[in-house]
């Protein structure tokens, strides 16, 4: 096994509660998108994602009805990700949203940054949000923590290919970036495309055990199976 020299991380069931994602991202952008978008539709950024939606919607669909069934489908598809992203921008400026973190994360991303292991974030929300998520988080502005951040532009989270992109893209060899997620099928593409792989089983979550990859409970957990530093004890 190759040392880890970085580590790409999952967000939803891997950093951060599914509940999180589920119960409170996405009913806010639900609650907040006719609004959105009579407000904002006619400026060149959302009317680009509005175009995108047309053009992946089904015959005889508009966009508004495309991105309220890909919601209602929990859908990964780009236009509603960076539609989402921008709905949720304003939540977490104006504090109505806060990035959940398992109280786990937060510690071990800081003592693997000190170490030298670069940390990279891959997740289907769109990268606007990845970087909202972390840096308006339960534990404060994480995004300096972070060198890249790859959404489903790169490719689909389930599709080899995209993660050997993202390895070229980080100038690294695959065997040398540790993916981190809680979807077998996410895994099992990232370990075709030659990554070292571990599953995040948060009890929480009702994560599904896949005995394809190696497993932990949370972060401290992958630190001691990869030989990855442990977050410094918390002070007395
Ligand atoms: C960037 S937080 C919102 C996550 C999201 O929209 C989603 O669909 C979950 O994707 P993940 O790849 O993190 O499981
Ligand atoms: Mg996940």
């Amino acid at each position: 096994m190759a040392p880890v020299s970085a580590v790409l991380t999952d967000i939803e069931g891997t950093t951060s509660a599914i509940a999180f994602v589920k119960d409170t991202l996405f009913p806010f952008a639900r609650r907040a998108l006719e609004g959105f978008l009579a407000d904002h539709g006619d400026t060149p950024e959302v009317a680009a994602i509005l175009a995108d939606a047309r053009r992946l919607a089904e015959p005889g669909e508009d966009a508004p009805a495309a991105l309220r069934r890909w919601m209602d489908e929990d859908a990964k598809v780009t236009p509603l990700k960076a539609l989402q992203g921008l709905i949720w921008r304003q939540g977490y400026l104006d504090g109505r949203l806060r990035g959940h973190l398992w109280p786990d994360v937060a510690p071990s991303l800081r003592a693997w940054s000190r170490a030298g292991i670069g940390l990279h974030v891959y997740s289907s929300g769109s990268v606007d949000a990845q970087k909202l998520l972390f840096g308006h988080s339960e534990a404060g502005d994480l995004s300096p923590l972070f060198g890249g951040f790859f959404d489903t532009r790169v490719g689909g989270k389930r599709e080899a290919a995209s993660y050997s992109a993202i390895a070229r893209g980080l100038h690294l060899s695959p065997s040398e970036i540790l993916f981190l997620s809680d979807v077998a099928e996410e895994l099992d593409a990232a370990a075709t495309a030659g990554l070292a792989t571990c599953q995040l089983v948060r009890g929480a979550d009702g994560t599904r055990p896949c005995d394809r990859h190696r497993q932990a409970a949370d972060f401290p957990g992958v630190a001691t199976l990869f030989g990855l530093p442990q977050p410094r004890p918390a002070a007395a």
